[in-house]
């Protein structure tokens, strides 16, 4: 499987790490599409044009590089039949592109991914969909040092905060658009469940942490489930380590015989 990966930060570089090394039998990283031209891997070519990057047959295109460059990408690679592994998943809460995206991605016959990244229980809720799914629950907290650079930055004296801040409260649809880099876990579980604007959402900047916690409440015809995840932070403090080893999984899934956890 030839794979194109978009992004070389925190998620980027450790998903080729893992490949380069040969850690998914049967996955070959082509090339990588850089933000900044100056970005260098090593060991895979770099490119900062897409019409470069998507220069001859891939399989599959990896994403890990954020909204923009998931809205300015996804349609021509879908266009090509190329299947795609979305991160940035929290760009779908704008609906005209979400459904752009199915519609070209369904006539071309090309996938779409949404690896669980920093979340859990997906395939549950998705499963749980199938029967009457009553309530979505999220609740989002982060230590200060996941804040800096964002939306919370302005409004807040983050270096000098000592207690909880409610910082956002409503649905899946605001609080990926709001948090863009810091909370695509609601749109996840908006997709998966019952949509972005009925998926309930509670973002919080919490100095007494040290990781990212997300705890998930949801109740329907199945049962009942209640989650909670602690992902310890990667090189950028917004993500958790576990989004890289999500995507190898997800790899390692459409490449292996078993696959496991959908
Ligand atoms: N679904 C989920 O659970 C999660 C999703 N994410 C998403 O994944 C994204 C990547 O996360 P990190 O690697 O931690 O971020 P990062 O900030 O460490 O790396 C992003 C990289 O993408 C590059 N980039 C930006 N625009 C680009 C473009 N147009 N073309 C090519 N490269 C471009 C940047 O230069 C940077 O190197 C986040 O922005 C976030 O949207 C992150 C964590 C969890
Ligand atoms: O890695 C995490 O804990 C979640 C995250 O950044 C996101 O959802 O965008």
């Amino acid at each position: 499987m030839r794979v194109g990966l978009i992004g070389y930060g925190a998620v980027g570089r450790e998903v080729a790490r893992r490949i380069v090394a040969d850690e998914v039998p049967g996955v070959e990283l082509t090339r990588i599409l850089v933000g900044h031209p100056l970005s260098e891997s090593g060991f895979v070519e770099t490119v900062a044009d897409p019409t470069l990057f998507l220069r001859d047959d891939l399989d599959l295109v990896i994403e890990a590089a954020g909204h923009k460059a998931l809205k300015q990408n996804a349609l021509e690679i879908v266009e090509r039949g190329i299947s795609l592994v979305v991160v940035s998943v929290g760009a779908l809460v704008d609906s005209g592109f979400a459904e752009q995206l199915r519609s070209v991605a369904g006539k071309r016959g090309a996938k779409i991914y949404f690896p669980s990244c920093a979340i859990a229980g997906l395939d549950r809720v998705a499963a749980a969909r199938e029967g009457e799914l009553r309530s979505v629950r999220l609740i989002t907290r982060k230590p200060i040092r996941a804040w800096f650079g964002t939306f919370a930055e302005e409004h807040y004296d983050l270096a000098n905060l000592t207690d909880k801040v409610l910082l956002y409260s409503g649905n899946a649809r605001e609080a990926a658009a709001r948090f863009p880099e810091s909370v695509n876990v609601s749109a996840a579980l908006g997709l998966a469940g019952l949509g972005m604007d009925e998926t309930q959402v509670e973002v919080w900047i919490d100095p007494s942490l040290s990781s990212n916690v997300h705890e998930m409440d949801v109740e329907g015809d199945f049962g009942h489930m209640h989650l909670e995840v602690t992902n310890h932070p990667s090189s950028n403090p917004k993500t958790g380590v576990i989004v890289a080893m999500s995507i190898i999984k997800l790899l390692r899934n459409l490449t292996g015989p078993f696959v496991i956890g959908l």
